[in-house]
């Protein structure tokens, strides 16, 4: 049973309560009666508003379902008009270009890697704010993206032979990136700076430089035998280290014990969809996280063997300049953090009618507060040099949506006192109606946005979601070949660009785009994922450091500032062909498909519940059917489950098929967990909260607003709470019987 403390109209949870004032508010200048009747005045102003939006997403649903229904092979251009009629298409803002100031060079100046973690897990949340550097040697040797090497033997010793081919392919990479004026990285002896210049000794006797002297940007230790030397390539860092004594340096003819190049420029700490937070207890400890990280004090205690190492924020990295003078480079990425979106609410919060409050604007008002410590730091290593608040929202319904958020974020910046503006806007592109206005949604937030974000996985639920009506779906691995994703994808990039978020001197945010959702697939990611900067991207979303460092040679690679101007130019793809559904037609699939597409889907959301569900992880690693970890988050789970409730609604799958397929998943999804510490079979636990969110998912899952699946998850997730509780309880009072 929650304590709750009444302030004016609002009544708080008493963890939440404590944990602001005896945490939060000291060292901030804001005091608890100003923080508390502001939080209650947004959430009185705010709450009915929100509540609106959410009305009128549900009213335009309701008549694109009856008009899908009695049109379903209605053309765009019938499409097109009606839509237009019921006010889901927007008028065109006259052009405008974003001016948003004082951002951070990581947002628009530098083109690099986004890294995205659950802000929960202070473990990866560390190791993500200080991805921004990561080893090379590393990447390529602990991963499958150099498949030809030989192979990994996890755990034994160094493999020689696969060192080999790792230095062999970093100093390709060398001499692609910053060559030299003659002769390959390859047959280099020493490195040495004299005069501000980098020196190269080769093999052979012969003394070179680099082909771009500029490209040498600063060196460590003593200039004739550095530890360390430091080049730059389209604005990031790659650094040499010299160790003659390490295993690999010693090996080495220059003595290059590493490569370590600057990776995650930025990283979002995820409030949202790769989180598990359902009451106020969960929301305290993730605003907790954030705070230890906003404060520079956050640490991890992580097992390493038979030993602990206790796991903190990185420092600055020092170097020696040209010019002989020493300077310093950032040693963490540029931290975002993303809120829920208007959908959700909390109960660390409740309204004058007792309702919860609108959980969007609790997290944007805690996390903005907790911003604060980094604006009011002294210490070199704060995280936005520019002081900068940097917030993402998600799930925004169109250009009111958007105006809504930038309201939330000016009452915040009067209740803290801060200058307007200073708290930055990023905007998942991931609605349709979202897409659809693009423009009209940027010029909703044109002096406060920083990036639009082509989250193609929750979009890809919603456009199944919005056209449920219509017909059966085609199969999720198709979704990627049809004509909507590729026209959203593009026009994200031409709007993106009209309205001035290129990368250069005076960028103003960032275009980019989704998710590497195979963490594992390291050779794959190496060989698709520069696409989405040639298509005109600036950053890309990656789920770990060490694709993050493996995706950075994409930015050596491709000159994005480059492709950017050649794109600015392209004309936006038609409206008809973004809103072409992605329906079947006449394609007929054979049972064997149909099967198998449905054991997918339900493997997936299996494989995803167990853990979010049961054990409150919000973001999973889950083996697909041929045992490649897919990543699973909750907009994962939002496209499986409007699938088969796609599926379902039009007779492809029948209930019968899709309960027994539910199963047979859930056989194999126990033995995939078998082991797992905590894990609760599904076989022995048919009626326990987990299977119930799956089938709650998918057989309820056409009636959820927009298809979202988190009313579901958190339900379920609540119910296992009490039961984990309850549980424990019982435990202790055996032993105090026995005892
Ligand atoms: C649609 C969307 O909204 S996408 C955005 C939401 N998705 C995300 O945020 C994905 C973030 N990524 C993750 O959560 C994880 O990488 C997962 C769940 C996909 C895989 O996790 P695991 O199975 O534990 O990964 P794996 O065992 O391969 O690696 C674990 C190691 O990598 C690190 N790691 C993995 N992912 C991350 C990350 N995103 N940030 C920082 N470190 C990470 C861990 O800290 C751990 O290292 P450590 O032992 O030194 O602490
Ligand atoms: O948030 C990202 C997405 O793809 O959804
Ligand atoms: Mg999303």
């Amino acid at each position: 049973m929650t304590t709750r403390i009444e302030i004016g109209s609002i009544s708080v949870d008493q963890g939440l309560h404590a944990f602001i004032n005896t945490e939060v508010l000291p060292g901030t200048d804001v005091s608890a009666a100003e923080f508390w009747s502001g939080l209650a005045g947004l959430v009185e102003t705010f709450g009915p508003k929100i509540r609106e939006a959410l009305d009128a997403r549900d009213q335009l649903q309701d008549k694109i379902d009856a008009f899908l229904g009695e049109n379903p092979n209605a053309e765009a251009d019938s499409q097109i008009g009606f839509l237009r009629e019921i006010g889901y298409i927007e008028r065109e803002p006259n052009d405008f270009t974003v001016s948003t100031d004082s951002l951070d060079d990581e947002i628009g100046r530098v083109a690099g890697p986004q890294l995205v973690v659950p802000v929960n897990n202070a473990r990866y949340a560390l190791n993500a704010a200080n991805a921004r550097w990561g080893s090379l040697y590393d990447a390529f040797y602990g991963t499958d993206a150099l498949s030809q090497s030989a192979p990994l033997t996890p755990g034994k010793a160094y493999n020689e032979l696969r060192g080999r081919a790792v230095v062999q392919r970093v100093r390709l990479f060398l001499d692609e990136t910053t060559p030299l004026l003659f002769g390959s990285h390859v047959d280099v002896t020493s490195y040495y700076v004299r005069h501000g210049e980098l020196h190269a000794k080769l093999e052979c006797g012969r003394t070179t430089g680099l082909r771009s002297p500029t490209q040498f940007a600063g060196f460590a230790g003593e200039a004739g035998e550095p530890t360390a030397v430091l080049l730059r390539n389209h604005g990031l860092h790659i650094e040499l280290r010299f160790d003659r004594t390490s295993a690999v340096g010693k090996t080495d003819k220059a003595g290059v014990a590493d490569v370590i190049l600057e990776s995650a420029l930025t990283t979002i700490m995820d409030c949202e969809d790769s989180v598990s937070a359902v009451d106020a207890e969960d929301k305290v400890h993730v605003y907790r996280n954030w705070l230890g990280l906003m404060r520079g004090e956050l640490t991890a205690d992580v097992p390493r063997g038979d030993k602990v190492v206790t796991r903190r924020l990185a420092a600055d990295r020092t170097y020696i300049g040209t010019d002989g003078a020493p300077f310093t480079l950032p040693g963490r990425s540029l931290l975002l953090a993303r809120t829920v979106g208007h959908h959700m609410t909390t109960d660390a919060v409740l309204d004058s009618g007792l309702d919860e409050a609108p959980e969007g604007v609790i997290d944007a008002a805690v996390l903005a507060l907790i911003g604060l410590h980094d604006l009011r730091s002294e210490r070199a290593t704060r995280n936005s040099r520019a002081g900068s608040i940097y917030i993402v929202r998600p799930k925004m319904h169109g250009s009111q949506e958007v105006a809504l958020s930038d309201g939330v974020f000016a009452a915040i910046e009067d209740m803290l006192s801060l200058p307007r503006n200073t708290i930055k806007m990023g905007v998942m592109d991931e609605e349709r109606r979202t897409s659809v206005n693009l423009a009209a949604c940027l010029h909703a937030a044109r002096e406060r946005v920083v990036f639009i974000n082509t989250g193609f996985l929750d979009r890809t639920g919603d456009e199944i979601h919005t056209c449920m009506k219509a017909g059966p779906v085609v199969r999720k691995g198709d979704m990627k070949t049809t004509a909507w994703i590729k026209a959203y994808e593009q026009r994200n990039v031409a709007i993106g660009i009209k309205s001035g978020l290129t990368v250069g001197p005076d960028g103003h945010g960032q275009i980019g785009k989704g998710m590497w959702a195979m963490p594992d697939r390291m050779e794959d990611m190496l060989e698709q994922k520069g696409a989405q900067l040639r298509a005109g991207a600036c950053t890309a979303w990656v789920p770990s450091p060490t694709a993050a460092t493996l995706h950075a040679l994409h930015y050596h690679e491709v000159d994005v500032a480059a492709a950017q101007r050649e794109l600015r130019h392209a004309p936006a793809a038609p409206l008809s062909e973004l809103l072409t559904l992605p329906l079947a037609g006449g394609r007929s699939w054979s049972e064997m498909e149909i099967a198998h597409e449905l054991d997918t889907n339900l493997q997936s959301i299996l494989g995803y519940v167990v853990r979010w569900v049961d054990l409150g992880v919000g973001c999973s690693k889950v083996p697909d059917m041929n045992n490649v970890g897919l990543m699973e988050d909750r907009a994962t789970l939002r496209i499986s489950a409007q699938h088969v409730a796609n599926w379902l609604m039009h007779g492809v799958v029948s209930q019968e098929q899709v309960d027994s397929a539910f199963t047979r998943m859930a056989r194999i999804v126990d033995q995939q967990n078998e082991g797992e510490p905590g894990y609760r079979p599904l076989t022995a636990n048919a009626e326990g909260p987990a299977f119930m969110a799956a089938k709650d998912l998918v057989f309820r899952g056409a009636e959820q607003p927009n298809g979202y699946t988190e009313a579901i998850l958190h339900r379920r997730r609540r119910e296992a709470k009490r039961r984990d509780a309850l549980e424990a309880t019982s435990r202790e009072d055996v032993g105090f019987a026995a005892g």
